[in-house]
């Protein structure tokens, strides 16, 4: 019997806890032994290895976050503390290892591929922020985007009642994806993201009128990586003459219920990843594209820049009054 070992790194996302449920199941059910790593790459590190089994993932389908932890690991950049990961892995005889996370993680487990012998493994692209190259979806942000979705419901509702205008900081690192799509859905007037080019001047006039003619309320959906929020705010002070107020979403982006989708969606990232591995690939990260799956080399993901997608940037930059 081969052992098979799975891990979360990064941030979480909901789904880690639906594909580990997978993991087990489907692991069990093609003979292999599962194993869970805790607190990812420094469990590796530190032999927070152990047995896993059906009732260690009864239960948690709907749950966010990872039963099994995750972490950032500073240690694991040093070759010396890798060297003790593989050693971990191989005294418990795992062939095996799937790997749960985003681009820093997949050069994580590049580094662990280079330098052992005998090992595989396979990555699942499990991010909120969406922003892995080659892969149109991240496990976790269709979850991310509807807990995005319920937070700007809710503040159009005390918007509207107050005749405000509202700032809201969407999480994505350097990247526009849940903004644009949040601000998309949610019928916001206003989307600011890093991928485009923004002048607040060229809103003015337009809004203006959208006064005139009635609107008495806004809702502005900017990434983090734009450290805009009070900038913007104060433009709808000043230029406008509306109060205006921030919401920094934060974590609660990274939590809640997975959606149907995600779990959908680690039933089928982990499936794959499985199959690959039986089939012989030595090291690749399942990637989702064309409604299908791909298997690609790490290097082709964790090492090239995510693009959106320009049909969606096309849409972003019809805001903005100038359509
Ligand atoms: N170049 C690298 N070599 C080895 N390990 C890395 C490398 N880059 C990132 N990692 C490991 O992957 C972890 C997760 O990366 P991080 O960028 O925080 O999240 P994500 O995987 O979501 O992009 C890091 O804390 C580190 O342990
Ligand atoms: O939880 P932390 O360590 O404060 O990190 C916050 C960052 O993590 C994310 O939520 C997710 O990023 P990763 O998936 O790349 O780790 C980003 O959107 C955000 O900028």
């Amino acid at each position: 019997m081969k052992n098979i070992a799975i891990l979360c790194s990064g941030g979480d996302v909901s789904g880690m806890n639906a594909a580990l449920k997978r993991f087990v199941e489907y692991s069990i059910g093609k003979g292999l032994r599962p194993y869970f790593v805790d607190h990812g790459f420094d469990g590796l590190i530190d032999n927070n290895i152990y047995e896993a089994c059906y009732s260690d993932v009864a239960g948690i389908i709907s749950r966010g976050g990872t039963k099994i932890h995750s972490s950032r690991s500073k240690r694991f950049m040093e070759q010396s503390y890798r060297k003790q990961a593989i050693d971990n892995l191989k005294s418990h005889n795992i062939g095996y290892l799937v790997v749960l996370g985003g681009d820093g993680s997949f050069k994580g487990m590049q580094a662990l591929s280079d330098e052992s012998e005998g090992l595989s493994f396979a990555g699942i692209p499990a991010t909120i922020d969406n922003d892995i190259a080659g892969t149109e979806y991240c496990l976790g942000v269709d979850t991310a985007l509807n807990v995005i979705k319920y937070a700007i419901d809710s503040i159009r509702d005390t918007a509207s009642s107050f005749s405000r205008a509202f700032v809201i900081e969407a999480m994505g690192r350097e990247s526009g994806y849940l903004a644009l799509v949040s601000a998309l859905t949610s019928g916001a007037e206003m989307c600011l993201i890093p991928e485009i080019p923004y002048d607040l001047d060229n809103y003015k006039s337009c809004f203006q009128k959208q006064r005139i003619e009635g609107r008495d309320y806004f809702i502005a959906v900017v990434s983090e990586a734009l450290k805009n929020s009070e900038e913007v705010a104060q433009w709808f002070e000043e230029e406008l003459g509306v109060e205006s107020r921030i919401t920094v979403l934060g974590h609660i982006q990274r939590g809640g219920n997975t959606t149907v989708y995600d779990r959908l969606m680690a039933f089928h990232f982990v499936t794959q990843a499985i199959n690959g591995l039986l089939e012989g690939n030595k090291s690749s990260v399942i990637c989702y594209g064309d409604g299908g799956f791909n298997h690609k080399k790490i290097e082709e993901v964790a090492y090239k820049k995510y693009q959106i997608n320009p049909e969606l940037l096309k849409l972003g930059r019809e805001f903005g009054c100038h359509i």
